[in-house]
């Protein structure tokens, strides 16, 4: 079974580094004329991965826009993850999930187990209850073939409280990033625990050198950031994965404008890189 690092590795040489997030916001609904309901939902949804699912290494579906219209919006989220993978994208499910490690596991069987309709390719994990208490994620991760995205460095002003508390003789931050690579060592071509560094950050302020793993990097575009931040932010050579939301879906209703404004955003960063 190829991991889930393998995986991404391989789409980002296909289909360039870019991820692009399905964030159907109510004021997106608005702006596509689409009715801030279920339907509107599911056909700013489902536009989405007509534009996008075929040309772009990752998509990632935002849950808590699909979990505000209730269990509709929850068939909605798993026809996302359906369709978008059967038309060749990755799918990183944006939940960041994090709680004990009994009820981590139910989570990881939602979001990492085979057959579950939840599950897509990786999901995104917040460490705040301690990097150990995610073990049944990492766990069942691995042996599915899957990946997660553990935030280290998130692109809000206010994540900095904690994120850069120090204990330890270091931050928060970098334990978080001690703790990925430990798991990711040794992989080939990488390993497949991701963390979430902001593309929006002054500075890292972490050493990133010895994660063997995939950076997703929010931020870039409605946050401010641009493709020179993540150059400055991670220089060459890193597994760098941007990820864009509202500032390439306002490109909508077309499926087309949503398309090029998405494959503009990865030239261009791959242009910066
Ligand atoms: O995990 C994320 O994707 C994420 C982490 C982070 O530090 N900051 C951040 O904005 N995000 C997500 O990225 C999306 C916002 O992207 P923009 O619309 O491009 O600003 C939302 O779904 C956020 O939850």
């Amino acid at each position: 079974m190829t991991g889930f690092g393998a995986r991404l590795a391989a789409a980002v040489d296909a289909r360039g580094a870019l991820c692009v997030g399905i964030d159907p916001h109510p004021g997106l609904l608005d702006a596509w004329g689409l009715p801030r309901d279920a339907e509107g939902l599911e056909r700013f949804a489902l536009t989405c991965v007509e534009a996008l699912a075929g040309e772009i290494a990752v998509l990632k579906p935002q849950s808590a826009f699909f979990e505000a219209h209730g269990s509709r919006g929850v068939a909605v989220l798993e026809r996302v993850i359906a369709e978008a993978g059967a038309a060749g994208a990755l799918v990183l499910v944006d939940a960041k999930r994090g709680d004990i490690g009994s009820t981590m596991a139910a989570y990881a069987q939602a979001y990492l187990a085979d057959g579950s309709p939840l599950a897509g390719d990786a999901v995104t994990l917040s460490p705040y209850l301690g990097f150990g208490s995610l073990e049944p994620a990492l766990a069942t991760a691995e042996a599915t073939g899957r990946g997660v995205f553990v935030l280290a460095l998130t692109s809000n002003p206010e994540g900095a409280q904690v994120q850069r508390a120090r204990a330890d003789g270091r931050s928060v931050a970098q334990a978080v990033v001690d703790a990925a690579a430990a798991r990711n060592a040794g992989a080939v071509p990488m390993g497949s625990i991701g963390l979430v560094v902001g593309a929006t950050l002054a500075e890292t302020g972490v050493d990133l050198s010895a994660l063997n793993g995939p950076i997703l990097a929010p931020g870039v575009g409605a946050q401010g950031a641009g493709p020179a931040d993540l150059a400055r932010l991670f220089g060459a050579g890193r597994h760098v994965l941007p990820t864009s939301s509202r500032d390439v879906l306002r490109h909508g209703p077309d499926a087309g404008a949503v398309r090029a404004a998405a494959l503009r955003l990865r030239d261009e960063v791959a242009a910066t890189a």
